[in-house]
Parts: C-alpha cells; sequence; structure tokens
C-alpha cells in the first residue's frame, strides 16, 4: 500500500501501492501514516519524496470506501502531519493528482511535476468538496479567484498550468521521481515554514463579496439545483474570513452536509455506471475482456448531413483515415467544406493542427473498396439503407465492417440484405455527433463479438461513452423517450401549457424541457415518422375514434403543430415562438395557448390545474417505467448503463443519477404506488402500467439498484 525506501543515503522514498489510481485506501493511509512516522523519527533521513507507482502520483480517496463507515486514519490530520514536519517533503507528480492527491501534493513542501501530469480537485462531480483543507490550502496558494474556478468546476490542468499557477515548483519531462529526489537533497538546509501553505495568508480581493456573488449566479445557472458548487464557495470564503484552523472545521461541516445528501451518492453513482457500462457481456459469454476489438486505420461515411459530417470529423480528429460519400455533387461539396470548416474550427480550439490530409470526398462508393468499416449515415429510411447495405455487400472487401447509424429501425433486417450478417452492427451517434459524449452499440441477433468490440473500441478511441444495447425499436434511448413525451402531451390535453412542464423539468435539472428539447430537434422528423406509421395524415383509419389509436390513447398536438408549418427553432416557430428562423431564444406563443384552449373546447376537456409534482411523477415514472421493460426484454443489461445513455444522450441531469436511479431514490415502493394511481387513472395508457420487473423488485423488498441484475438473469436477452 505505500512502499518504504532510503535512497542517496539520506531522502525517505514513499511509493503508494494501490492500482490502478493509487488512491488513497484506509490501508493506504494507515501505510502512509507509519511511513511518514519513520521518515521523521530516523536520524539518517534528512528529506522525504512521496511518489505514485506505475507513474500514476494519486486519484485522490477511494471512492468506493464513501459507501461504509470511515477506517482508518483520517486524512486531513495525516496531512497537517506531513506539512508540519520538520523535514522537507517532495511530491513527485506523474500521471495524475486528483482530489485527495492533489490535497496530498498541497501539504509537501516543493512539488515536481512531469510535463504529461494533470491535477486538479474533482471533488466537486462527485457531490462533495475537496475536504482534506483542498478548501483552504488552495486559496492560500493561488489566491481566490483561480482557486475558485478549480474548485467549482473539478477541471484538471495540465503540468504547465499548475506551475503558472505557482502550485507546482518545477516541471520536467524526466522521471519526476529522480528529479524530485535531487531537488529534496538540495531543499534540506532551507527553511520550512513559507513552505507550509496552512500557514499563508489568502490573497483577498477588496471586492470579495462582489465576486462570491458573480460565482454564485454564475453556478446557480450552470448547475441548477446543484448543491456542492455552492458549498466549495462557502467553503472558499471561510479560506478568505477565517484563521486555517477555523476553516478547515468549516470545510468538514460543509463537508458532512454534503456527503450525506442524495447528490453525492448520484453522483458517485455516475461515475462508476460510466465505467460499468464499457464493460459489455453477451449471453454467449463474450464480454468486454475477452473479445478482441479490430484495429481500424480506415473508414468510409455514407451520407454527409449533420450526422456524417459529425461522423466524419470524430473519426478524423484521432487520426483514421475517412472517405465520406454523397450521392450529388451539390451535397458532397457543401457538405466538404462544412466538415474542413468544424476540423479547422475544432483544430484550432484544441491548438494543434487539422488533420484535413486524412479525408477524402467522393461519390463513388467503388472507392470504399479497401476500407475497414463503414458507417452509413443515410436518411432514416428503411428501404433506402437497405439498398446502401445491399451496395456496399457487393463493393467492400469481405472483412469490412459495414455499421448504421439508424436511431432506431432495425439492425438486424440491415443485416440480412448483406453476404455478412456478423460484421453488421448498429453506432448510433448523437447530434452534433462531434460534440454529444453518447454512443448506443446496437448488438444484431447476428452481431459478432469481434464486431461489437470493435464498435465499443472505436467509440471509446473516439472519447464517446459507449453503452452496448439490443435490437429493437429505438433501441434503449428512443424508446424510452416515447413514453416521457407521450406524458408530456396528455398533460397539455389536461390543462398544463409547455412552458410549465419544461419548467417543472427544468427546476429538477434537466438542461432542457421536453418542447424546449422537440423544438431545437425538429418536430417534423416524428411527424413524418408519425405519418409512415399511419398514426396522423390521410392514412389514418377513420373508424379510430377521436384520441385513440390501436385503441390507445393518442394525442394529435404535436400534428396539429407540425400541420401549421410549426417544425421548431428552425422555422422560428414551434412549441414557442422565436425572433427568426434559427432563432434559440424561446418565448411562450399566445397562438399555442389558443390552439390548447380550442382542442381542449372541442373534445370537451375541462382544464385543471397540474402541479409539478405531476408532472414530474407522470413524465419521469413512465421513462424508468419503459426502462424496467427494457432491462426485462434484455435491450439493456444493466441499470447502469440505461442511466448513461440519459446521462449522456439526453441531458438528464447528473445529479440525479439517471432515471433508474432516480427511481431507487424515490424508493421503488413509491414509484409503483404512483405509476399504479396514475394507470388506475389513465387505463388507456400502457406505458403508466408498472412493469412486472417493478413489481418483481418491490416484492424482493427493493434492493439496490446495482443488484437489480440478479433479478433479471432467468429472463431472455437481446444482447
Ligand atoms: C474527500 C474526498 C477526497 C479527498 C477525494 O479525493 S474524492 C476522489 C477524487 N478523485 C477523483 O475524483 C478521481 C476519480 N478518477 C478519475 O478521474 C479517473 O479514474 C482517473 C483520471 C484517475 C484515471 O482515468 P482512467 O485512466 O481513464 O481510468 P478509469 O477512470 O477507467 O479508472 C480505472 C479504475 O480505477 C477506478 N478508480 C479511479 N479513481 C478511483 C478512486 N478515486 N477511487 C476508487 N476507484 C477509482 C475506476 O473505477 C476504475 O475501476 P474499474 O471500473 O476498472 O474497476
Amino acid at each position: 500500500m505505500a512502499r518504504y525506501e532510503l535512497v542517496k543515503r539520506s531522502v525517505a522514498l514513499i511509493t503508494l501501492t494501490n492500482p490502478p489510481v493509487n488512491a488513497l485506501s484506509s490501508a493506504v493511509r494507515h501505510a502512509m501514516a507509519k511511513s511518514m512516522e519513520q521518515a521523521l523519527n530516523d536520524p539518517k533521513v534528512t528529506a522525504v519524496v512521496i511518489c505514485g507507482e506505475n507513474g500514476r502520483f494519486c486519484g485522490g480517496a477511494d471512492i468506493r470506501e464513501f459507501a461504509g463507515p470511515l477506517r482508518g486514519p483520517p486524512l486531513v490530520p495525516l496531512l497537517d502531519a506531513i506539512e508540519a514536519g520538520e523535514k522537507p517533503v517532495v511530491a513527485a507528480i506523474e500521471g495524475v493528482a486528483l482530489g485527495g492527491g492533489f490535497e496530498l501534493a498541497l501539504v509537501c513542501h516543493y512539488c515536481i511535476a512531469h510535463f504529461k501530469a494533470r491535477l486538479g480537485l474533482p471533488e466537486v462531480t462527485l457531490g462533495i468538496l475537496p475536504a482534506a483543507g483542498g478548501t483552504q490550502r488552495l486559496p492560500r496558494l493561488i489566491g481566490i479567484p483561480a482557486a475558485l474556478e478549480l474548485i467549482t468546476t473539478g477541471r484538471h490542468i495540465s503540468a504547465q498550468e499548475a506551475l503558472k499557477l505557482g502550485i507546482v515548483d518545477q516541471v520536467t519531462e524526466q522521471n519526476a521521481c529522480e528529479v524530485a529526489v535531487e531537488f529534496a537533497l538540495r531543499a534540506v538546509a532551507k527553511p520550512l515554514s513559507s513552505r507550509r501553505v496552512s500557514m499563508l495568508t489568502t490573497p483577498c480581493p477588496p471586492d470579495l463579496d462582489a465576486l462570491l456573488e458573480v460565482v454564485t449566479m454564475e453556478v446557480k445557472k450552470k448547475a441548477r439545483g446543484v448543491m456542492a458548487p455552492l458549498a466549495c464557495i462557502q467553503a472558499v470564503r471561510a479560506a478568505a474570513t477565517m484563521p486555517y484552523s477555523k476553516g478547515i472545521k468549516r470545510e468538514s461541516e460543509l463537508m458532512a452536509t454534503l456527503f450525506n445528501s442524495g447528490q453525492a451518492r448520484a453522483l458517485q453513482y455516475c461515475f462508476f455506471a460510466q465505467r460499468t457500462a464499457g464493460k459489455w457481456t453477451l449471453p454467449s459469454g463474450a464480454q468486454w475482456n475477452n473479445s478482441k476489438p479490430r484495429e481500424i486505420r480506415s473508414a468510409a461515411i455514407i451520407g454527409l448531413g449533420t450526422m456524417g459530417r459529425g461522423i466524419v470529423v470524430s473519426l478524423a480528429r484521432v487520426g483514421i483515415s475517412v472517405i465520406a460519400v454523397e450521392s450529388e455533387k451539390k451535397l458532397l461539396e457543401t457538405g466538404k467544406q462544412m466538415v474542413i470548416g468544424m476540423l479547422e474550427r475544432d483544430a484550432k480550439r484544441r491548438g494543434v493542427s487539422a488533420s484535413l490530409n486524412l479525408l477524402k470526398f467522393t461519390l463513388s462508393l467503388q472507392d470504399l473498396k479497401d476500407v475497414d468499416l463503414v458507417i452509413e449515415a443515410v436518411f432514416e429510411d428503411m428501404a433506402l439503407k437497405k439498398r446502401v447495405f445491399q451496395e456496399l455487400s457487393k463493393v467492400c472487401r469481405p472483412a469490412t465492417l459495414l455499421c448504421t447509424n439508424t436511431s432506431g429501425l432495425d439492425v438486424d433486417a440491415l443485416a440480412g440484405v448483406t453476404d455478412r450478417p456478423h460484421l453488421v452492427v448498429g453506432m448510433h451517434f448523437f447530434s452534433p455527433a462531434h460534440v454529444m459524449k453518447l454512443l448506443e452499440v446496437v448488438c444484431g441477433p447476428r452481431s459478432s463479438s469481434e464486431t461489437i468490440a470493435t464498435a465499443m473500441s472505436l467509440g471509446k478511441r473516439m472519447g464517446k461513452v459507449s453503452v452496448a444495447v439490443g435490437n429493437c425499436p429505438g433501441f434503449v434511448g428512443n424508446r424510452m423517450l416515447k413514453p416521457y413525451m407521450d406524458q408530456a402531451t396528455f398533460l397539455l390535453e389536461e390543462g398544463a401549457t409547455p412552458e410549465q412542464i419544461d419548467k417543472a423539468l427544468e427546476d429538477f435539472g434537466f438542461a432542457m424541457g421536453v418542447f424546449r428539447m422537440s423544438d431545437l430537434a425538429g418536430l417534423d422528423v416524428g411527424w413524418r415518422i408519425r405519418k409512415e406509421s399511419g398514426l396522423t395524415g390521410p392514412d389514418v383509419d377513420p373508424k379510430n375514434p377521436p384520441r385513440r389509436r390501436h385503441g390507445r390513447r393518442y394525442c394529435p398536438i404535436p400534428d396539429m403543430v407540425c400541420e401549421q408549418g410549426r417544425f421548431g427553432q428552425k422555422t422560428g416557430r414551434g412549441w414557442y415562438m422565436y425572433d427568426k428562423p434559427g432563432g434559440t431564444n424561446a418565448k411562450p406563443d399566445p397562438l399555442i395557448q389558443n390552439l390548447l384552449e380550442m382542442y381542449r373546447s372541442r373534445y370537451a376537456i375541462q382544464p385543471r390545474n397540474i402541479s409539478d409534482q405531476e408532472i414530474i411523477e407522470r413524465c419521469l415514472f413512465a421513462l424508468a417505467n419503459e426502462g424496467f421493460r427494457i432491462l426485462e426484454d434484455g435491450i439493456a443489461a444493466r441499470p447502469e448503463d440505461i442511466d448513461v445513455i440519459y446521462l449522456f444522450g439526453y441531458g438528464f441531469p447528473r445529479h440525479r443519477g439517471g432515471p433508474m436511479f432516480y427511481a431507487s431514490m424515490v424508493g421503488l415502493e413509491r414509484v409503483l404506488e404512483r405509476l399504479e394511481h396514475y394507470h388506475q387513472a389513465h387505463p388507456d395508457v400502457p406505458h403508466l402500467e408498472p412493469s412486472p420487473l417493478l413489481k418483481k423488485l418491490v416484492a424482493c423488498g427493493s434492493p439496490s439498484v446495482q443488484t437489480w441484475r440478479e433479478h433479471i438473469k432467468t429472463m431472455h436477452s437481446h444482447l
């Protein structure tokens, strides 16, 4: 857990040894305390160097231990003792110094960082604050504004930035540990008092209150309803207004409030859920750690619409050669200019040169014969996609992987028209594809484990959070969206307004309510799909009673909005009105209000006052209920996968953990009871009928979300 060695006859080298990130578990803290005591008591030792094994200094406290009671020596007194010691201590930072790891570096009297090292206080992203003195020492060292920015955002900084800020003393391209040992030998005779950061006076700006007010407003706007950044601001204020001994107590009080909050549990769940999602498993036994992905050096994208362009950029910026194909010269030229512009802007932002030499643009599928992988991103039309796949099957060499970026069509039906169904997989990107982090990897029943592994690993290489899902209409994300959106439109019928529903969802924490989100995405896409499936338009069976389709409740208001040419932001009108087509400033539109009133009077619906609680319960419990069905159907392997999809693809608030975690926090019994209540009131809405899995989990005593999987294993999996 910590190795103790004497080097150069007088330097105690303490190496943290807790793979993979040398987290400060109770055992590590215990070993560190012992090693420090040994170093400080040994007269041969004149200086100490602390480093981490395998080129990683320290990833902070062991987050897995947060769930249990504190064991082993607490961190704050341990760090205070290191700082107060009479022998110089030098931190040798390689890899990462995060959270408690950074706080450890702050108590060392000197810091040497490798030029590739990253430092940061990401506690805020876990719903807590840097409670091992970080909120008290960092402002003393670098001033209030810079410390506030780092602590409230959790941003990682480079070694170079840390040097500029005065956090580290030297940046090296050599072995940081060896450099630190030499540095320590030179530091032996020097006085330490000015190197004890807790003893420094915080440089305090004259307008402290105004500054804190501005940051508070910014934080409230960016992270609505999130507690941790606000507590961070209060802790930093203590660093400016109190001596260290009192400030550290304030830090600890604020931490206690956060630590026990549901938000901290949710955010820590998200941390592990994201990592769990990469660990896909198929019923065949093939899984993330026994299936080798193929190496992808070249790829082709068919279709240079919004999605295709984003995918080209995502591939090219990680060094993959891309051939982009369009069907017409004009579309090809427009797409080409857009892609080049996007890549140039992206490269400028990242301070690198744009990889334009990796791109080729063509009108001919014949040019794709040698590529390793193709991603089809044409219009969402099954017949068209089938034609493309048939063509690709003829043109590409037999080993080429064929992927589709469909957002919900049957991946296996596409596989069926090719000569290589085992090499066909869905890669469902989210728009804009070069920005959004989510990738649903859709496993068809015939996709081979190597194909899935390749798509998952390619997603990771592109910086995406990839989640393996089964093949069904809408997969996971879009399948769950339907009951959620249906509830929102039913609530409109019953008396709510788009702005009321959006406000309730935004107060809950969504970046955008359902109607603002639909306006941004465009209302015409869903309208076309509803027309094609006979739910609206001339093909509707006239025998359908109004507001019913296939025996279920159906709300035609979205169709009526589209019939007026209101397709959302792009047309300047949708559920809201905008200053101009493409405008983003949504204002309530009296015409929508009129439309709703006329609609209600036409169908003799008496509008009623609808509470925010009802809006949240109906929208979010219907969403989670579909999630339970998805787990039953084996379309997602674990609740964590569903939550990750909603966090990264649909703007679900991270501090709520995702729809499935949220349901578990509310209490499954309560969710079941509310669904039963709403289903009784709306028996013609099957999505409100509690799923068998939800009932089963409640009957089993509502186990924790991490163990739900054990209750589903007898059911059939589509993965
Ligand atoms: C009070 C609170 C205090 C004092 C704190 O310190 S709170 C913790 C603050 N630290 C962090 O938030 C850092 C969290 N970790 C990371 O950001 C990243 O893991 C990393 C940048 C350190 C490394 O990234 P990467 O190389 O991509 O590796 P993974 O993220 O996949 O992680 C590998 C496995 O290590 C587990 N892990 C990482 N950090 C911790 C940690 N602090 N405690 C416990 N476990 C940690 C992570 O879950 C991965 O495990 P597996 O999923 O593979 O089992």
